[in-house]
């Protein structure tokens, strides 16, 4: 199994080019089920999650043409299956968004549920609520959830948490469904505002995306578009963590400052300076000594959930207490026992954190219990001594390109190495 081997390393300097974000590559990718012509996807990260969406589409019959790295043609005209299968959807869970989009075009879908992961129990509830109140008919057995409609038909959805799967799930099938669905308590993610941006651009009439209420008017057919995905904030984020745990002075290009306004407004609490430097450009400086300052994970605009473990990583060296509180996923605290394998002095109550700032922390062998958990690491191994080993790093290549490649540019001592 490959690992990731990770040494105390200098100040990060230099310049990172943020990819396309995966939370909006995936939603997009599965909309392309939606469209009856060729899709032209651009900045989609080069990601293990994407490789599985890839195999879901083709599963399902679509054409999908990978032009380079970061490019796809996706031709979905002649899908002619409806099953996902246990196979796929036990490599990701976000193969669960092409029951919306499946439900749309052929009336049917055959999805095998998705399961809990390391994060939480993540139930679906949500986008089955929304399903059947447009008109669909769900059954739940054997491992699978089937649904089946002969029109999906618009009405009124509240959805009881703004969850940004439903939300997802449910805008991609309200846009073919006869009439008007209007879905109130929304996720309002950016990346729900580019899968909106890509259903327009394909011919449907979403408005309201980015705010709570939604007003999605059916359409009959959805046709051909090119889209470049929206830069990863999540990405943004923790190379903004890493220039500030090293003290380091960076670059990072293609973020969308608006999309990280939660983070910065943390990092600044925290010490750390920034400069916007260009469009879409801005300058991270670390400095000496970082304060410890409290955070609690909620929706957009909120801080977000899955910077969580990474901002925890930075108040393990910060100088004072913390209480970080997660407020999305029930058990996203997985990686606190590897952050006390490195010496970090965390104490777990609850859905709080409470993390004391040391500077005697040390290299370990570790595991990345998920994705944003094998991040923290990482980060972490770059301030302490010694040696650390990542391992089950499958899980960070599910979001992060190129991520060693992308560190060592900065002067980050880090190499892959199969064991
Ligand atoms: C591929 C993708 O975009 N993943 C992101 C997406 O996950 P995902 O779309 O799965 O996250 P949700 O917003 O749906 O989940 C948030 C909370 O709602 C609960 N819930 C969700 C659906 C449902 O039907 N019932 C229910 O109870 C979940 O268990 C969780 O506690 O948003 C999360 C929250 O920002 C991020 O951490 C993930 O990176
Ligand atoms: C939780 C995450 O992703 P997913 O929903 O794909 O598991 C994440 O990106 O941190």
């Amino acid at each position: 199994m490959p690992k990731l081997i990770v040494e105390k390393s200098p100040p990060l300097k230099g310049t990172v080019r943020i990819s396309g974000a995966k939370n909006s590559a995936l939603p997009i990718m599965a909309a392309t089920l939606l469209s009856t012509d060729t899709c032209e996807l651009k900045e989609v990260p080069n990601l293990r999650d994407v490789n599985v969406m890839t195999e879901v589409l083709r599963s399902l019959g679509a054409e999908v043409e990978k032009k380079n790295k970061e490019s796809y043609d996706i031709n979905s005209a002649n899908i002619n299956n409806v099953e996902a299968p246990y196979e796929l959807m036990n490599k990701m869970r976000a193969s669960f968004l092409v029951m919306g989009p499946l439900l749309a075009r052929l009336g049917k879908a055959r999805i095998s549920m998705p399961g809990g992961c390391a994060i939480g129990t993540r139930p679906i509830d949500l986008h089955l609520k929304g399903f059947k109140a447009l008109g669909a008919e769900i059954e739940v057995g054997h491992g699978y959830v089937e649904a089946k409609v002969d029109q999906l038909k618009g009405n009124r959805i509240y959805l009881d948490f703004p969850s940004v799967g439903a939300t997802e799930n449910i805008m991609m099938a309200a846009s073919m469904a006869e009439g008007e669905t209007i879905l109130e308590n929304v996720a309002q993610e950016p990346e729900i505002v580019d899968l909106a941006n890509f259903l327009n651009k394909m011919g449907a009439d979403i408005k309201g995306a980015g705010t709570n209420t939604m007003r999605i008017n059916g359409v009959e057919k959805l046709s051909s578009c090119e889209h470049t995905i929206i830069p990863d904030r999540i990405e943004a984020g923790t190379y903004m963590t890493a220039a500030a745990m090293t003290g380091g002075d960076i670059t990072i290009e293609n973020v969308e400052i608006d999309h990280v306004k939660s983070i910065i407004s943390k990092l600044k609490e925290a010490g750390i300076k920034f400069e916007e430097v260009a469009n879409n450009s801005l300058r991270v400086i670390g400095p000496e000594v970082i304060k410890a300052v409290d955070v609690k994970t909620l929706p957009y605009p909120g801080f977000p959930t899955d910077m969580q473990s990474q901002v925890m990583a930075l108040m393990s060296m910060a100088e004072g207490t913390s209480v970080i509180i997660e407020t999305i996923f029930e058990n996203r605290f997985m990686h606190v026992n590897e952050l006390r394998r490195m010496g970090a002095d965390i104490k777990i109550d609850g859905r709080s954190a409470i993390v004391t700032g040391t500077n005697n922390l040390m290299g370990a062998p570790v595991k990345a219990t998920d994705l944003r958990a094998g991040a923290a690491l990482i980060l972490t191994g770059l301030i302490s001594d010694d040696i650390t080993e990542v391992n089950q790093i499958h899980h960070i290549d599910r979001g992060y390109s190129d991520i060693e490649e992308k560190l060592t540019k900065l002067g980050a001592k880090i190499r892959r190495v199969e064991d």
